[in-house]
Formats: structure tokens, C-alpha cells, sequence
């Protein structure tokens, strides 16, 4: 049974039905101390937090028995990606639920900063009737700067002109088209941050847009600006916004996020024009059930050997073309595992070629089994789909993906080829209707076998006796034979036995193969 330690508060509807009723373990242990996490972590198959767990180096480290984490919301900035990479972790987040929430708080928050809302009412609260001190400003006719145009920054967009505001967006990442679409006008940062009555940043953290709103940017504003941020912490320069403010540039500003979190005792919230929420944007009962459930789904899809639909440290790759390529996953896995039997020296490069019918899909998820296969025969379990590029790049091994339409009459065909100094070995599958998996080719022979279990591989002369002496050889070493399959270049040259045997073939039978003769080489190949 699969466990999962769930150390933030995610959604129970959202989440429980989903894993219970694969028969996971779950255990909703939040606000742990460092050291309890760390203590308990060991027990763990799959972690599920929000942005309050720190998944440090620390915690990775001591996560032995880790698969998967899984983070309900878009930010991974508390998750330690290169760390997880390192131990094979797959990392999935929910990067679409919370999109409405968070693009719903930041209306919020851009109206309760016009109009004082927040000011006005805690002043009620204290029992003054102040009709004066709260005096707003309109949003109809203003310029909200946009900077960050992607999910929650192009539906802010959208809110804004449905309060009649023009809007301006700066993203360097937009394609054109994209920004046509929303029927946005794009500009630089430096003119976003110049046209704007009202910025808010929809970014997330990064080098780039580390404060990004800082002094200088301050000082190109329009005198009375007013400030969102509802994305990160820190894309604002906290001690810069102080000083705007309290200069009288910034006329106010509304926080849902902070450079350190949390945000109880700072100078910012002294000042009667801030107003703050305490990273609320994604706090929706809406929200929270959909991102639980699409973190679960992404955990149940890891256990089930289904390809997950979030991950963060693999490339995504789009639904329909999952489907397309998923029954191909463990084909690619065995060829990989087949060559790397077949290889004889130090692998330098693996080159993966997919035609028929697919070469014209994202197969990058296959060329990761298909290497996970590769080094798990050689470096064993602690290797899978997140790191094999990794090791791969460890060891000095070129991976290439290719694609041709040459698919040798098979509907699709995917080929493996390893270069070695002392040559190159080659190994291709398909999958056939009805037969389903199939090894079809060797080298240059053709070869019909399932790729499962105990194979063994032969290379010799094709001459008489050959086979039989095989034959004989098994069978004292009380190796039964499944099937077998012959072929040969010529009449009299290189010819070749597939077997399909009923056990393991050890080495010392291998090399008592290997000595017999006619033959040139003998390999068993475990699958
Ligand atoms: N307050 C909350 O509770 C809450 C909730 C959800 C998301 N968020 C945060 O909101 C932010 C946006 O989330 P999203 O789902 O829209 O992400 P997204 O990836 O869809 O959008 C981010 C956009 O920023 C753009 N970008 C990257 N670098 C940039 C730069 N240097 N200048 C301008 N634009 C740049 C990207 O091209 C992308 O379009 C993230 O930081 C996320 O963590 C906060
Ligand atoms: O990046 C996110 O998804 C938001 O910041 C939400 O964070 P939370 O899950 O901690 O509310």
C-alpha cells in the first residue's frame, strides 16, 4: 500500500475519494515542525503540500522511500527542483485550478484598494461613522499595467476591461497571436510601468523579476500609482514600496504575498495605504477541490503507471498525444534494457529513432523510458524517467531522439541504437494488433519475440550442427527452450537464434555457449 503524507491543509473532498479509493494510505499531518518532517518523511511513498512545506535539499535527502511530490497550486518555489531531480523524485503541480481564485482575489483586491474598503471598515468596526477620510478613485477610463500575461494575468486582463479599464500588458514570452486574442496592447516593461494608474504583477519569481518593481522602476511611475501583487513575493521590492509610499508616489498598495512569509511584523503594514491578505489568492473552496484532485490524479496516474499530466521536472506533453504514446512507454523500456545486454563496452552514445506512426508526436516521455531502461540494467532501481537524462549526462552518453518515415512496413517502429568504441548494436520494436509488444529486428536481422523475460541472443556461423549443439548445451544446463527463431545474412555466413527459455541463463551456461563451435557470441537478455 502506497502512503502520502499530506504536511499543508488540502481540500478533504478534493483529495480523499480520489486516493482512498486506490487504496492509498493517506496521512493529513500539517504545521510539522522541520524536524518532525524530517523525522517522518522516511515512511513516505508521495508528499502533497501548498506553499507553506519547505521541500528543501534537507528533506529531499531524507525522503529514501520518495516517489512523487505533489504541489496543490502553480508556485514550486518552495520545492527544491534540482534536489528532487537528483533523487528521481517526480515533482506534479495543478498549475490551471486556481487560475479563476487567484484572478478573482486580484479584482478584489485592486477594488478594495480604489475604494478603501479594507480602511472604511475597520474603522466602522472601531465605531467612527468617517464619511470622509475614505474618498476612492474609479477604475472606469483608468490604465491598469499588466506584467505577466500568462493564466491569472490575461483573466485580470479580461476583468479589467469588463470594468471599462484600458489595459496594457508587458510579457516577453507572448506570442503575438496570443495577444491578439485577448485583444490586449502590449508594451515594454518600461512603458507598462510608465502608462499605468494601476500595475499588477502576475509573474513568478524568478531571477528576471526579482524586484522588478524596485526604486528606479518607482521612479518612472505616474504620481498616485496604485500597486497589486497578488503573484510572488519579492518581484515587488518591499523597502523601495515603503519609501514610495511614504514619499507620496504610490498612493497604495494591496499585498497577498511577501518576500518572507509569514508577513505579521513589518513596517509595510503600519501604513493606512496598504492593504493585505495573507496569500489568500488561492483560497476558494472552488480552488482548493480542484487542485487537490488534480494533484491526486497526477499521484494515482505516477502509481499506476499511467503518464501524469502535470509534472514540473519532465516536459509536459498534451493529453491526446499521451494517449498516442502511452502503450509504447514499456516498449521503449524493454528495448532499452535489451541493448544495454547487447552492449559490450562503454556506451557513448544512444540514439532513439521513432517513424510510421510516430513521427509525428511529442515522444520525448518514450525516449525517457526507453534510457530509464538503458541504465536501470546497469545502475539499478534508484534511476527512472525524472533523472535518466541526468545519469545519462553523467556517464558522458550523447542521447539523441530522431524521427524518420521509414518505417520498414511497420505501422510504427521505435529502434534503439548504442555506439560503442568497439561498434554498434541495434535492437527495434513495435506494437501489433493483437500480438501486442514485439522485438522485430536485431542488428540487421529480423526477428519476431516478445519482449519478455528470459531471451538469449546467438550470433554464429551457418553451418551444420550449429543449432543442435545450442539445443544440447540447454539442455544440460536444464534450460528449457520457449521458442526459437533462426536467420542468417546468407547461405553460409552470419546467421543468428533469438530463444525464448524458461529461466534465467547465468554465465557460466553463457560462456559454455560462447565456446561451442560455430559460435561467435552468446548473450542473455532478462526483460
Ligand atoms: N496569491 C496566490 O495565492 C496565487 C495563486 C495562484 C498563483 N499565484 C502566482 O501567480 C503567478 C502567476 O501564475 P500563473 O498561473 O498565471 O502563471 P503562468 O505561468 O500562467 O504566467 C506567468 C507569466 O509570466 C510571464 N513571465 C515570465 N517572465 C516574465 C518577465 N520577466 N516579465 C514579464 N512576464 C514574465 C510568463 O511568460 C507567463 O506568461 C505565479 O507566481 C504564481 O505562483 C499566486
Ligand atoms: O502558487 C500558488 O498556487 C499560490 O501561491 C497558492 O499557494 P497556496 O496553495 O499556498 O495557497
Amino acid at each position: 500500500m502506497y502512503k502520502v503524507l499530506v504536511s499543508d491543509p488540502l481540500s478533504k473532498e478534493g483529495m480523499h475519494p480520489l486516493l482512498e479509493a486506490e487504496g492509498f494510505k493517506v496521512d493529513v499531518q500539517t504545521n510539522l515542525t522541520k524536524e518532525e518532517l524530517l523525522d517522518r518523511i522516511p515512511n513516505y511513498d508521495a508528499l502533497l503540500v501548498r506553499s507553506q512545506t519547505q521541500v528543501d535539499a534537507e528533506l529531499i535527502q531524507a525522503a529514501t522511500r520518495l516517489k512523487i511530490i505533489g504541489r496543490a497550486g502553480v508556485g514550486i518555489d518552495n520545492i527544491d527542483l534540482s534536489a528532487a531531480t537528483e533523487q528521481g523524485i517526480l515533482v506534479v503541480n495543478a498549475p490551471d485550478g486556481n487560475t479563476n481564485s487567484a484572478a478573482e482575489h486580484t479584482m478584489a483586491m485592486l477594488m478594495a484598494l480604489a475604494r478603501n474598503i479594507p480602511q472604511a471598515f475597520l474603522s466602522l468596526k472601531n465605531k467612527q461613522w468617517d464619511r470622509k477620510s475614505f474618498i476612492g478613485v474609479e477604475l472606469k477610463g483608468k490604465t491598469l499595467g499588466v506584467i505577466g500575461l500568462g493564466r491569472i494575468g490575461a483573466e485580470v486582463a479580461q476583468r479589467a476591461k469588463g470594468q471599462r479599464m484600458n489595459v496594457i500588458a508587458y510579457d516577453p514570452f507572448l506570442t503575438d497571436a496570443k495577444a491578439e486574442k485577448l485583444g490586449v496592447q502590449m508594451g515594454t516593461v518600461q512603458e507598462v510601468i510608465a502608462a499605468g494608474d494601476f500595475l499588477t504583477v502576475h509573474t513568478p519569481l524568478l531571477k528576471e523579476t526579482k524586484h522588478l518593481l524596485g526604486t528606479e522602476a518607482f521612479k518612472t511611475m505616474k504620481p498616485g500609482v496604485h500597486i497589486v501583487n497578488c503573484a510572488r513575493g519579492g518581484i515587488i521590492d518591499e523597502d523601495a514600496l515603503y519609501d514610495a509610499i511614504v514619499s507620496g508616489k504610490v498612493a497604495g498598495a494591496a499585498l497577498d504575498v511577501f518576500e518572507v512569509e509569514p508577513f505579521v511584523d513589518h513596517k509595510l503594514l503600519e501604513l493606512p495605504q496598504v492593504i493585505a491578505t495573507p496569500h489568500l489568492g488561492a483560497s476558494t473552496i472552488e480552488a482548493q477541490e480542484v487542485v487537490a484532485v488534480d494533484v491526486c490524479d497526477d499521484v494515482v496516474r505516477y502509481f499506476t503507471n499511467q503518464a501524469v499530466k502535470n509534472p514540473v521536472n519532465l516536459s509536459a506533453v498534451p493529453k491526446e498525444v499521451l494517449k498516442k504514446i502511452e502503450p509504447y512507454l514499456l516498449l521503449g523500456e524493454k528495448l532499452g534494457s535489451f541493448i544495454q545486454d547487447l552492449a559490450d563496452d562503454m556506451v557513448e552514445e544512444f540514439h532513439v529513432t521513432y517513424s510510421g506512426d510516430l513521427q509525428d508526436l511529442d515522444v520525448s516521455p518514450i525516449t525517457r523510458n526507453t534510457l530509464k531502461g538503458f541504465l536501470r540494467s546497469r545502475l539499478g532501481e534508484s534511476v527512472n524517467e525524472v533523472n535518466a537524462k541526468l545519469f545519462a549526462d553523467r556517464l558522458g552518453v550523447t542521447v539523441t531522439e530522431q524521427k524518420t518515415s521509414q518505417s520498414k512496413g511497420f505501422t510504427s517502429l521505435l529502434t534503439v541504437e548504442i555506439v560503442m568504441k568497439t561498434g554498434r548494436r541495434k535492437v527495434s520494436g513495435t506494437l501489433l494488433n493483437g500480438l501486442g509488444a514485439r522485438i522485430v529486428r536485431v542488428d540487421d536481422f529480423i526477428v519476431d519475440v516478445a519482449p519478455e523475460a528470459h531471451l538469449l541472443f546467438i550470433r554464429h556461423k551457418d553451418q551444420p550442427g550449429a543449432i543442435g549443439r545450442v539445443g544440447m548445451t540447454l539442455a544440460e544446463e536444464r534450460i528449457n527452450i520457449a521458442t526459437m527463431q533462426v536467420g542468417r545474412a546468407e547461405k553460409g555466413g552470419a546467421a543468428i537464434m533469438m530463444l525464448s527459455v524458461d529461466k534465467y541463463v547465468g554465465p557460466t551456461s553463457v560462456e559454455k555457449l560462447k565456446r561451442l563451435d560455430d559460435i561467435e557470441d552468446a548473450q542473455a537478455i532478462e526483460l
